[in-house]
C-alpha cells in the first residue's frame, strides 16, 4: 500500500483520527497534548497515529489534508483542523456534539 492508500485505510477504519507527534499517553509536542486534551474533555473516542513514527505519513499528510502542520483532526474522513480550531470546537461545545453524532452513527 503506498502512503496515501495507507492514509485512506486509517480514514475508514476510525471515525475520529488524530495524526499527532507523540502519543496520547506521551505528546511530544504542545500542540498535539493541547489537541489529545481538547478531545478527552469532550469524550471523543478518538484513534491517534503518531507522525514522528512514521515519517511517509509525516511528509504525505501535509499534501493529502492540503494543511501544512500537526496535528491534524479528521472526522468520518474529513479535516477538521490543527489544534487552535480543535480548541476553539472544544470550547463552544462542538467538539463534544461532532463526538456524540459520531458515536451515534457507529452504535
Ligand atoms: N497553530 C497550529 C500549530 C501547529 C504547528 O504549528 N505545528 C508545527 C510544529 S509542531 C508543525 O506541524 N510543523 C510541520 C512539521 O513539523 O512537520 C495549529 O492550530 O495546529
Ligand atoms: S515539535 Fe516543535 S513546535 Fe511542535
Amino acid at each position: 500500500m503506498d502512503v496515501n492508500e495507507r492514509i485512506k485505510a486509517v480514514l475508514a477504519d476510525h471515525a475520529i483520527v488524530l495524526f499527532m507527534k507523540g502519543t496520547p499517553q506521551f505528546p511530544m509536542c504542545g500542540f498535539s497534548s493541547r489537541a489529545v486534551q481538547a478531545l478527552q474533555a469532550a469524550g471523543a473516542d478518538f484513534h491517534a497515529v503518531n507522525v514522528l513514527a512514521d515519517p511517509e505519513v509525516r511528509a504525505a499528510l501535509p499534501h493529502y489534508a492540503n494543511w501544512p502542520t500537526f496535528p491534524q483532526l479528521f472526522i468520518q474522513g474529513e479535516l477538521i483542523g490543527g489544534c487552535d480550531i480543535v480548541e476553539d470546537l472544544k470550547v463552544s461545545g462542538e467538539l463534544a456534539r461532532m463526538a456524540a453524532d459520531v458515536a451515534g452513527v457507529q452504535h
